[in-house]
């Protein structure tokens, strides 16, 4: 795991940014597997920049989420299939029959999630995963003590992440769902890179157990540990309760050939 400390989030959106614009210059039809949040906005108003300045182009590419609320209506405007067709495919400018996600209206939710296991697999996998991390250490929508050999499949939100998420609903935790789909954690390392964005004093305990906790499923985000090419970037404050934070910085900073992360 490469853990790479910025000073604030625009640093890390442009970092992160970079990482995919360079996978599309190699693989022009790579699949990125997105997340929603605040957190990542700054990654895709980089990348967006990039795109209108002509530094990589985005014809081919291909989108991928992550999770989904089970119940709400697609055209929702906090359906996640909305939230990103607005904050990424129309910036961007990659039409919606290049973007894949699991169906949270179906009627067999179970099914609807097994088919998106395999759509994902027949689209040749996810390239690049980029995720958030939630207060409590959550992947996607893997809640604490999901099964970190977990598929895509339907799941029930905590009660700190419906109030979490009540920002989006009014404020009105009623109105947030309780089911969710995620792909599982099983699912989300098959990705060939994962890179965990987090950024704000609130999220410093999670990065901490995380990266310098044990692997366990009480901290979904810590299976990161067993993925060969992992990236963890977080601001200053969200490093704050590294105990490691100095080497992280050292090893970043000496990096003997600049590769990208
Ligand atoms: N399902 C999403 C996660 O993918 C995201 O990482 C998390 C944190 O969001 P934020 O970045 O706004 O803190 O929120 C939700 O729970």
């Amino acid at each position: 795991m490469e853990v790479v400390i910025v000073p604030d989030a625009k640093a890390g959106g442009e970092l992160i940014a970079e990482a995919m614009a360079q996978l599309l210059r190699r693989k022009p039809g790579a699949l990125l597997g997105v997340a929603t949040g605040s957190t990542p906005l700054p990654v895709y108003e980089a990348l967006a920049a990039k795109v209108r300045s002509g530094a990589v182009d985005v014809a081919r590419a291909r989108i991928a989420q992550l999770d989904e609320y089970v119940g709400l209506p697609a055209d929702h405007p906090e359906s996640y299939r909305s939230v990103l067709r607005r904050e990424v495919l129309e910036p961007l400018g990659i039409a919606m029959d290049q973007f894949m996600g699991p169906d949270g209206t179906a009627a067999d939710v179970q099914g609807a999630c097994e088919a998106y296991d395999k759509a994902l697999a027949d689209a040749g996998g996810v390239d690049l995963q980029l995720l958030g991390i939630g207060t409590d250490g959550h992947i996607g929508f893997n809640e604490p003590c999901s099964s970190l050999a977990s598929r895509t499949r339907i799941k029930t939100l905590t009660e700190q992440t419906r109030i979490d998420n009540a920002r989006f609903f009014d404020g009105e935790i009623d109105q947030v769902p309780h089911h969710v789909i995620t792909q599982g954690i099983g699912t989300i390392l098959e990705a060939r890179h994962l890179v965990l964005l987090a950024t704000g004093e609130g999220k410093a305990d999670a990065v901490a157990a995380t990266v310098e906790g044990p692997v366990a499923a009480v901290c979904p985000a810590s299976a990161l540990q067993l993925h060969p090419h992992a990236t963890v970037v977080v601001d200053d404050a969200a490093a704050s309760k590294l105990k490691l934070a100095d080497y992280f910085r050292h090893t970043y900073a000496n990096k003997p050939e600049w590769q990208g992360i």
